[in-house]
């Protein structure tokens, strides 16, 4: 090789070797200028250690400005976001405001003919039944609910109209409105709801409905009192007519339910009797259809959810006590010719069409179509053993006997049950996917 083309060959290695020293260089100085605060911690480490007592303090106060500084910069995020939030909010609410919601039709009714009808409980499985009705019938309707059973949803597609009005209230506290008629349904009714808070149980029978007979007296309103098959106890009289007084144990864990409708009807007939308050008593029996609660854990419910999912259907104790079961609808039609009629003792509404739970579990299973097993499991404190309404009054006094057959009645509370179910996972399903999703882990710190 010609010297020539060595001392060429030597100057490009040198150029290269030049090249990429400053490029090191720079790096090195650019990191040391650009770099976060904690990277300074670090090259401060690295320069001296251990590191002197003044260089840890310097440290700490560089690391706490950093979080500092990103601190403020999250929250700078997050009040921008809930901004945007609130905008979308806003345009929500005037496009919700914009389009003319479309309700059931409803009848008009002249101010002579128009009742002001309050009822409590209105958002739970009946009353929210209840208010459709009277709401159809072209009546002002309010409801009355501390949404401890009841749901807004049963009632959502009446919000917004002119003749519905939906109060958030617990009638333990007094009422001040202006009414013509009281339905007063509020309670719990179901046994492991209303024995999740017997004291709670009490106090709404108790306090609640002597507000409700106080309001009543007031404004000089009618008031029908939801009672209860459960005034009978486990009876010893069968089929159960309005004359029997019943047989509850008055210390038992049904008690606070039992006695606290009881209490109920002795309050209804001593205003009746004292302030001549106007009142209506319906000893409502087992009562079914849609809008139970998922987790109401009576019977129909538990039962038909159980053949849905094909798991074992639970019989408490032998099964071989009764219950005769009464369609939602039905119920309805008979507290408002209650309502209407001049009969002041009180009334059975019920169907009088009695099986035992072993057969009721067989009809549920051969209806829902599943493989379930039926399984004895241990018997329920107090249980009434037999119960069917005697509804000879009902019949005279009201004009009033069930339509619903059973299987109807049945056949509809199962497709609402099986759309609620597939409503419950779609709405687990969309949960798991959001919560699980790569954007929500990414932004994650
Ligand atoms: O999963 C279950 C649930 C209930 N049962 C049994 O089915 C029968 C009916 O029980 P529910 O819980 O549906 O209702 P109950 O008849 O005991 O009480 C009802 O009575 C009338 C209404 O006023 C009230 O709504 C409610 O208290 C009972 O014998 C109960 O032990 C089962 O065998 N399995």
């Amino acid at each position: 090789m010609s010297l020539m083309k060595k001392r060429v060959k030597i100057g490009f290695v040198t150029a290269i070797t030049l090249v990429v020293l400053i490029y090191f260089y720079k790096t090195v100085i650019s990191f040391n200028s650009n770099s976060s605060p904690l990277a300074n911690v670090l090259v401060e480490e690295q320069r001296q250690w251990p590191p002197t007592e003044d260089a840890v303090q310097r440290n700490l106060q560089i690391a706490y400005e950093a979080q500092n500084a990103l601190l403020h910069q999250q929250r700078q995020e997050l009040m921008h976001t809930k901004e945007q939030l609130a905008q979308l909010e806003e345009k929500v609410r005037s496009l919700q405001a914009s389009t003319p919601r479309k309700y059931p039709k409803v009848k008009y009714l002249n101010y002579k003919n128009r009742k002001r009808i309050l009822i409590t409980g209105g958002a739970g499985f009946v009353g929210s039944h209840l208010v459709d009705d009277l709401m159809i019938q072209g009546h002002e309707i309010i409801v009355v609910d501390n949404f401890f059973t009841g749901r807004k949803r049963n009632v959502e597609h009446w919000l917004g109209h002119a003749n519905f009005e939906l109060i958030h209230h617990d009638i333990v506290n007094p009422l001040f409105i202006e009414i013509d008629e009281i339905y007063h349904l509020a309670s719990p009714a179901s046994p492991p709801h209303y024995m999740y808070n017997p004291v709670k149980t009490i106090k709404t029978n108790t306090m609640g409905t002597i507000n409700m007979l106080g309001l009543a007296k007031r404004v000089m309103a009618k008031v029908l009192i939801a009672s209860t098959s459960e005034v009978y106890g486990d009876p010893t009289v069968h089929p159960q007519p309005e004359t029997y007084w019943g047989h509850v144990n008055p210390i038992g864990p049904r008690a606070c339910y039992d006695e606290g409708k009881r209490v109920s009807e002795t309050l209804s007939y001593a205003y009746a009797k004292q302030e001549k308050v106007q009142v209506r008593v319906a000893r409502i029996f087992n009562t079914y259809g849609p809008r139970m609660h998922m987790n109401d854990g009576r019977v129909v419910s538990n039962f038909i959810l159980q053949a849905l999912r094909n798991e074992t259907i639970t019989v408490y104790g032998n099964g071989k006590q009764t219950r005769s079961f009464q369609y939602v609808s039905d119920l309805v039609d008979g507290m408002i010719a209650l309502m209407a009629s001049n009969y002041t003792q009180p009334v059975n509404l019920g169907n009088p069409v009695e099986q035992t739970i072993e057969e009721f579990a067989k009809i549920i299973r051969l209806l829902v179509g599943g493989t379930s097993e039926i399984k004895q499991i241990s018997a329920m404190e107090d249980d009434p053993q037999r119960r069917k309404p005697d509804i000879t009054r009902a019949k005279k006094r009201l004009n009033w006997e069930p339509k619903v057959p059973l299987e109807a009645g049945l056949r509809q509370t199962i497709s609402y049950f099986r759309n609620e179910l597939a409503r419950s996972d779609r709405f687990q399903e969309s949960s798991r996917k959001y919560f699980e999703s790569p954007d929500l882990q990414r932004s994650r710190p």
